[in-house]
């Protein structure tokens, strides 16, 4: 089960991830409590081990600037989070993992969205991600994808678990639940890459992507 840790802003937190065992960390460049500067990012990101993928957050970025960012960052994927036209996640020199909320009517319209992960997170009308909230895991089970699916939204330590048994993702993201106050809390990172990890052995056989292949 991949892993992602979200909002990343501080050396303290991406060392707990990294050694917890995380697969990616994500730094927030859009509007957001989360919000990192480049150049701090940049220092955080030089000591992360180059098997941990830096994951870049963008909602309505000019492509230029994304450019810039992964440029000086370092950063291994964008993500991003709000209405980008399939043109400019090509025009983009990194992988791209394509953030939508759970709307079947949205999921439906992004097959062939040039992505190499989608990522679905709870809808809202007041901010683009890392509201802390679940949503209907159903919805996914009903949808029919061959994208690699990331599974986000109010996960936690104590749900993780239920969530990858019902939608068999590829991978799980996570930012408010593996904080407390509105920082991260290094115990609560652990927790939830050990939980996500711990049900490594009955993956691969039926995760979401391949169940629903056409
Ligand atoms: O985290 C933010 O503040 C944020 C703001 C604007 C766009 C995206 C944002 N986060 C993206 C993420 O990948 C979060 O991890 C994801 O939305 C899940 O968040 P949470 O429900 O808090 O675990």
């Amino acid at each position: 089960m991949l892993v992602k840790i979200c909002g990343i802003t501080t050396r303290e937190a991406a060392i707990a991830a990294v050694e917890a065992g995380a697969d990616f960390i994500g730094f927030v460049f859009a509007e957001s409590k989360r919000k990192i500067t480049p150049a701090k990012a940049a220092e955080i990101a030089k000591n992360v081990p180059v098997s941990v993928k830096k994951v870049g957050v963008f909602v309505n970025e000019k492509p230029l600037v994304m450019r810039e960012i992964a440029s000086e960052v370092g950063l291994d994927f964008i993500q991003l989070h709000g209405d980008e036209s399939s043109v400019t996640a090509e025009s983009l020199p990194v992988e791209i993992i394509k953030a939508l909320p759970a709307e079947k009517q949205l999921l439906a319209q992004h097959d062939d969205y040039p992505c190499d992960y989608l990522l679905v997170d709870t809808p809202s009308k007041s901010v683009r991600g890392g509201t802390g909230k679940t949503f209907d895991w159903d919805v996914l089970n009903e949808w029919k994808t061959n994208k690699k699916l990331i599974l986000a939204g109010g996960l936690t330590p104590e749900n993780v678990q239920q969530a990858i048994k019902k939608v068999k993702p590829v991978g799980v993201d996570v930012s408010s639940g593996v904080e407390t106050d509105g920082k991260k809390d290094i115990e609560k990172i652990r927790q939830f890459i050990k939980r996500a990890k711990e049900r490594e052995d009955e993956k691969h056989e039926n995760i979401h992507h391949a169940q629903f292949t056409r």
